[in-house]
C-alpha cells in the first residue's frame, strides 16, 4: 500500500509557472480522474509527480532512484510511440525483465484485449491497438501506483469503458490510479474522485457529484452539460460551448 503525496509542487516553463503550489494526497484504493482544459497542466502535474520534469516542492516519487520508482509507479505517457518492430509480447514483457511467461504479462495482454496480437510486430498495429499494448506494458509492471496521461484517447467506446472499469478494479485492489481524461462523462461515471486543474492550479477536488457542477463546467471548461444522477452514479453529457469557443460557421472552411 503506497500513498502518493505532492506538497507545494510547482513547475516553471521559461518565466511561466505552469503548475502552481500543488498539494495532493492520493490514497490506496482511489481511482482519481485528473481533468482540465487543454494546457491546464495535467501532463505537467503527472510528470512532475514522477520526477520527469524539474519542479520545486516535494513529490513522494520524484527523489526515488529510477529502479525503485519503476517498482512503485507505472507511467503511461500521452505520446504513444513504439520505435522498434518487436513482437507485442516482448514489448509487454519488458515490464517483467523480458519474461514472456510471467503471469503479469499474460494477465495484462488479456486485460487489454491484445493477447491475439502477441506475436505481431508492435509497430504494425493500429493507433488504438498500440495504445492498448502500451497500457498492457504499464499494467504488467504490477505497481502500487499507476499514472496515465489520457489513457483512453484513441480507443473505441467499448475499449474505453473496459479500460475505465479496469482502472477502477485496480484501484479497488488497493492501488493508487490517477488518469488525465478529457471524456468528462466517463470520468464522472468511473472515477470516485475528480481533481480539476485550471491554469496550473487545482480548483476543485472531490466526488464527481460535488465537483462537476454546472457552474464549474461553465467556468473552467466553457461548456453547458446535461447532468443527471442515475443509479450507480452521475451521467454527464457536454451539450454546447458557452463562450469564446463558438466558431463562426463557414468562417474557416477548407
Ligand atoms: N516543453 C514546454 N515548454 C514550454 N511550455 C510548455 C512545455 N510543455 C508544456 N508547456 C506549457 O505548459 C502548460 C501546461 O501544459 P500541459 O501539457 O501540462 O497541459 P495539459 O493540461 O496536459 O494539456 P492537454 O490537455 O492539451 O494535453 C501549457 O501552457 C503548455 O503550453
Amino acid at each position: 500500500m503506497t500513498d502518493l503525496v505532492l506538497e507545494n509542487l510547482s513547475v516553471l516553463r521559461g518565466k511561466r509557472r505552469v503548475l502552481q503550489q500543488t498539494n495532493l494526497h492520493l490514497h490506496p484504493g482511489e481511482f482519481v480522474g485528473l481533468i482540465g482544459p487543454n494546457g491546464a497542466g495535467k501532463s505537467t502535474l503527472l510528470r512532475a509527480a514522477l520526477g520527469l520534469v524539474g519542479a520545486e516542492g516535494h513529490s513522494s516519487l520524484a527523489r526515488l532512484s529510477p529502479a525503485v520508482r519503476a517498482r512503485i509507479a507505472a507511467w503511461l505517457p500521452q505520446a504513444r510511440e513504439i520505435a522498434w518492430p518487436m513482437p507485442v509480447i516482448d514489448l509487454v514483457a519488458l515490464a517483467q525483465n523480458g519474461r514472456r511467461d510471467a503471469p503479469q504479462v499474460q494477465a495484462a495482454l488479456a486485460r487489454m484485449d491484445v493477447a491475439h496480437l502477441a506475436e505481431r510486430p508492435a509497430t504494425a498495429l493500429s493507433g488504438g491497438e498500440q495504445a492498448r499494448v502500451l497500457m498492457a506494458r504499464a499494467l504488467a509492471q504490477d505497481t502500487p501506483i499507476l499514472l496515465a496521461d489520457e489513457p483512453i484517447a484513441g480507443l473505441d467506446p467499448a475499449h474505453q469503458i473496459a479500460c475505465m472499469k479496469l482502472f477502477a478494479a485496480r484501484a479497488a485492489e488497493g492501488r493508487v490510479v490517477m488518469a488525465s481524461l478529457h471524456d468528462l462523462g466517463l470520468a464522472a461515471r468511473f472515477c470516485a474522485r475528480i481533481v480539476v486543474l485550471d491554469h496550473g492550479q487545482i480548483v476543485a477536488d472531490g466526488a464527481p457529484e460535488k465537483v462537476l457542477t454546472p457552474d464549474l463546467l461553465g467556468r473552467v471548461f466553457g461548456i453547458h452539460c446535461h447532468i443527471a444522477t442515475v443509479e450507480g452514479g452521475l451521467v454527464l453529457h457536454p451539450l454546447e460551448s458557452c463562450n469564446h469557443l463558438t466558431w463562426k460557421e463557414g468562417s474557416d472552411a477548407g
